[in-house]
Formats: C-alpha cells, structure tokens, sequence
C-alpha cells in the first residue's frame, strides 16, 4: 500500500525515502568543489550568517511548500519550541546543506490550510511519520502516531514561513550523523567549529535536556 502510493507520486522516487541524503550529498559536493567553503562548511542558510534571535510573543504564521502552483500550506497556531539543527539522515534539508532545522508543536497547533491532497508519508515505519509535498519534496511537518516520549508533538521547518519571530535554534543535534551520509570524517571539527561560532552546542544524540526527558519517560514505562 505504502510503495504503491509512493509510485504513484512525481517526486517518490527512492530518492525521496532517502531525500535528505540527496541534499546532503549536493552540499558535499559543493563543499570540496568551493575551497573557500572548506573552512565554512554550509550548515543551513538559517546558520550560516548567525543566528537571529526570534520574538517570544511571536503567535505563529504559516509555512508553504516550495511549488510555485497548487502551494501546500501549513498554519501553525503559536511559536515552535526546541528549534536545533539536526544532522540526521531523515529530516528534511534544503539543496546545499549539512543541516535540517527542526522544532515541535503541540499537534493541535498545527492544520493544513491548502492543498494537503499533495502530502505522503515518506517512511511509514519511523518513529516520525514525516509529511512531504509529493511535487517538490519538502517535509511539512512530522507527526508521532506510535507510543514514544515525543507523541502529541509535531516537527516543523520554520524556514518554510515567510514571518520572522519563530524560536532560533538552539544546539546541533546528531552532528555524527552526517558523516553517514557521505561527509569527510576528517572535516568534522570545522563543522563542530562553526557551529559552536554561532553559539551552538552540539550533540551526536539530542540536547541533554531531551535526552533525560526520553529517558524519564523509558524509566517510567519499564516501572
Ligand atoms: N544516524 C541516524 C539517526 C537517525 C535518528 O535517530 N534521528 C532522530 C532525530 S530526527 C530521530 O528521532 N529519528 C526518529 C525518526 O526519524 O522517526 C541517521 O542519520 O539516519
Ligand atoms: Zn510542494
Ligand atoms: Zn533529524
């Protein structure tokens, strides 16, 4: 059922199971070809030139696809929380870069405004069941179905918004994960570099915080 639907789509091919993979190869590629990038690795254009703080009163906005017909919009009903840029293989990034950045909010904040006829699950079987335009690939949002700490959460990229005020990021999650996809082990610390510069930590899981929460939540289900 799941691969029939996928057939079925422009842009579900296998690249869009592994669509991440793709952008971070692009950026890769850019990043041996370009010299002057070898120091500056491209995480995301929301990091590369610093990070602008966001409005704590700020109410929400919406975020749009990238088709210029037919948009698929997404309204979100208040601001995000725990913004970080993540490493991971599955999140969803722009062409060019090493890094997603991705939030949450609470799932009744989030509705699809337009045109959610065009969004497909890309892996029925992760955690996050992540929702893609099936024309240019980009992840509307993320949502949690099964048991799991993060359930009632849904993962959004403000980046799609055209308002300013979302929650800046705030840590690298999953930095090691792109050396899965392709990135020089031996380049890693220009990327620790360059994320610290701009004023995040970074992890090769999630912040403690999170990290402690997950296990909180384990903990109480084994009691
Ligand atoms: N090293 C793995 C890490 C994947 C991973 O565990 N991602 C985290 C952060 S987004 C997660 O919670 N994944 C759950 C999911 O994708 O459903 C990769 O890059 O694919
Ligand atoms: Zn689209
Ligand atoms: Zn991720």
């Amino acid at each position: 059922m799941a691969t029939a639907l996928i057939k079925k789509h422009k842009y579900a091919s296998s690249a869009i199971l592994a669509g991440s993979l793709v952008s971070a190869a692009a950026a890769i590629t850019h990043y041996y070809k370009n010299s002057a990038a070898r120091s500056s690795p491209p995480l995301h254009p929301l990091l590369d030139s610093g990070i602008k703080k966001g409005d704590p009163k700020f109410a929400g906005g919406k975020l749009r696809c990238h088709c210029a017909s037919r948009t698929v919009e997404v309204t979100l009903d208040g601001n995000v929380a725990h913004n970080h840029a993540c490493g991971c293989s599955k999140c969803w990034k722009p062409e060019g870069a090493l890094f997603s950045v991705v939030a949450v909010i609470p799932r009744d904040q989030l509705r699809v405004t337009a045109n959610g006829d065009k969004l497909f699950v890309v892996d029925d079987k992760a955690a996050i069941q992540r929702h893609a335009c099936e024309e240019c690939g980009v992840h509307m949002y993320g949502r949690i179905e099964a048991e799991h700490p993060f359930k009632g959460l849904d993962f959004v990229h403000v980046e799609l918004s055209e308002e300013k005020g979302w929650q800046e990021p705030q840590f690298a999650a999953f930095v090691s994960s792109i050396i899965e996809q392709g990135f020089d082990a031996g380049k890693m610390g220009d990327v620790r570099a360059k994320l610290k510069s701009i004023g995040l930590e970074t992890f090769d899981s999630l912040s403690p915080p999170l990290m402690d929460l997950i296990a909180s939540w384990t903990a109480e289900k084994k009691a």
